[in-house]
């Protein structure tokens, strides 16, 4: 035995023992938060004061579900480079979209991206490493090009028209519904047929009864958090898998649909119409060249478009709608140019995405409410290369992680005037340059390399859905001076959006 009489093991749970293993700790903790702040390899910037210390001031403010709001806040605070966490720091200066995200920068995306995925598994969305994104992408961009995505029309048009049908019941019942979750049962049901070939159902019986939303918001807010502490990931993961939570339906639901389509294979269901999708045309990828288009890649593909598409989409429309209920002068315009362009027969019936294209009030309330309302609320971070960089008008040591938030780029009044937090369609219409301009910091979709590859998807959901749903329906919301209720993760999610609906005559 070791040191019997004169180290007793009582003696390690003794009062100055413990005393003296606790005020180590607390001295280790001290340097650590000291060395993270003022070390010499982190640049100096301003920033709330714990802030410099540990990213729990961070996850905080994250877990406080109004992250977008704050950032906003801390430039108009700070300036236009602020320290939120001792690595990290949010920039508004218009000028570093093209230094982080342009194309060719060596600006990798940042590890917290990988809390969004598989850590064994990472798709396009996901994959930090720059070579092996691009390959990813260039594997599976051309499944969302226009010309491939235009065919898959038929399957908006199936859900505009499912949608509709339950406002037509609304209308005639007179009943209160929430838009918000209506918009998004659409948004869901749509991505699992463009997807997938398969809705979830949702819209048919105006419910969630297997908890998918639940489940996929419960895993957002994980990515977000745990993003912070993306360290933690992999090991959590594992836990949550085994556990059965963090999607585990949606990840069960997309390989049901790709299994029983797979030709020869012992799930195959004979006979399934395989409707034009993303899954339709991988799997066409992958019979021209198994090796290079493996079924993993069909598998992630299909996930990644579920994943990104569907809250995306839907909060993106229920900012639409949210601004023109709340601007009648807007939404009386929109009504005017959608009647104007049914009564002289310029748009059919139900209005497709090519006659929504020719609609340019329309197009200019969807980019508007989209600024005012991005769905991404948490700074796209990017890790800063080799050697360090200049952003900002700052040099940033290398490693540093620096990231610009969508709604700081858009509540920008250098950019968008000192209009800019007001919802005016207009502003897009009123001068060509201006409006090209604007465009250069507009990041919605995000920018360069790793900008969103579901863009001309969702605008063509968007684009169907909102003129045919203005032409049929007289929208009201039930509490008017209500403000706007949202709660944000990696999403800026509105929470309850109650309406009421009548038929206009068409
Ligand atoms: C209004 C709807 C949408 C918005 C606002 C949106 C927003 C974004 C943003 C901001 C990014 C870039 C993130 C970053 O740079 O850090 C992104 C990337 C991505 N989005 Fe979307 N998205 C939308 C719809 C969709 C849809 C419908 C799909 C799929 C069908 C999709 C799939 C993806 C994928 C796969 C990426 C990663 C691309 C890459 O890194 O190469 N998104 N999206």
């Amino acid at each position: 035995m070791l040191f019997p009489q004169r180290f007793p093991i009582s003696y390690l749970f003794s009062f100055p023992s413990i005393a003296f293993l606790f005020s180590s700790l607390i001295l280790l903790l001290l340097f650590r938060a000291l060395w993270q702040a003022y070390s010499p390899k982190r640049t100096v910037a301003p920033g709330p004061f714990f802030a410099k210390f540990s990213r729990l001031w961070f996850l905080r403010q994250v877990l406080q579900g109004e992250f977008e709001k704050v950032n906003i806040e801390l430039h108009c605070k700070y300036g236009p480079v602020v320290r939120i966490a001792p690595n990290e720091y949010s920039i508004s200066d218009p000028e570093a979209i093209k230094t982080i995200f342009g194309h060719g920068t060596q600006f990798m995306k940042a590890p917290s991206y990988k809390a969004a995925g598989d850590p064994y598994f990472p798709n396009l969305f996901t994959e930090l490493d720059p070579p092996t994104h691009a390959t990813l992408r260039r594997k599976f961009a051309p499944l969302y090009s226009m010309s491939s995505i235009v065919s898959m029309e038929p399957c908006v048009q199936k859900c505009t028209a499912v949608l509709t049908e339950r406002l037509r019941e609304f209308a005639q019942s007179g009943a209160a519904f929430n838009l918000q979750e209506w918009l998004q049962f659409y948004a869901f049901d749509l991505i699992g047929l463009l997807a997938v070939s398969e809705s979830f159902g949702f819209l048919d019986d105006g419910k969630d009864p297997r908890g998918i939303l639940i489940e996929l918001d419960a895993f957002i807010k994980y990515s977000a958090r745990v993003g912070i502490y993306h360290e933690i990931h992999t090991p959590l993961y594992k836990l949550m898998q085994t556990l059965g939570k963090g999607g585990a339906y949606i990840y069960t639901f997309t390989w049901a649909q790709i299994a029983k389509r797979l030709p020869g294979s012992a799930t195959e269901e004979k006979g399934v119409k395989l409707e034009d999708s993303i899954l339709a045309r991988a799997l066409e990828k992958h019979k021209e060249d198994p090796e290079t288009f493996k079924i993993s890649d069909v598998y992630q593909v299909c996930l990644a478009s579920i994943g990104a598409g569907s809250d995306t989409t839907s909060i993106s429309l229920c900012a639409i709608f949210w601004y023109l209920l709340k601007t009648p002068r807007a939404l009386a315009k929109l009504k005017e140019e959608v009647d104007e362009m049914t009564t002289s027969g310029k748009i059919s019936h139900p209005v497709t995405f090519l006659d929504a294209q020719a609609m340019p009030y329309m197009q200019a309330v969807i980019k508007e409410a989209i600024r005012l309302h991005s769905a991404t609320g948490l700074p796209l971070g990017r890790v800063v290369p080799k050697g360090g960089a200049k952003v900002a008008g700052k040099y940033f040591t290398e490693g540093s992680v620096v990231g610009i938030n969508t709604w700081v780029a858009h509540y920008n009044t250098d950019m968008f005037g000192d209009d800019a937090a007001t919802f005016r369609p207009e502003r897009w219409l009123e001068d060509k340059e201006k409006a090209q301009v604007m465009e250069r910091y507009y990041i919605a979709f995000g920018h360069g390399s790793r900008t969103c590859v579901g863009k001309n998807i969702s605008l063509m959901e968007i684009s169907v859905l909102v003129p045919n749903l203005i032409r049929r329906f007289e929208f009201e919301l039930v509490r008017p001076e209500d403000g706007l209720e949202c709660y944000s993760n990696w999403f800026v999610k509105h929470q309850n959006v109650l309406c009421r609906v009548s038929e206009r005559k068409v």
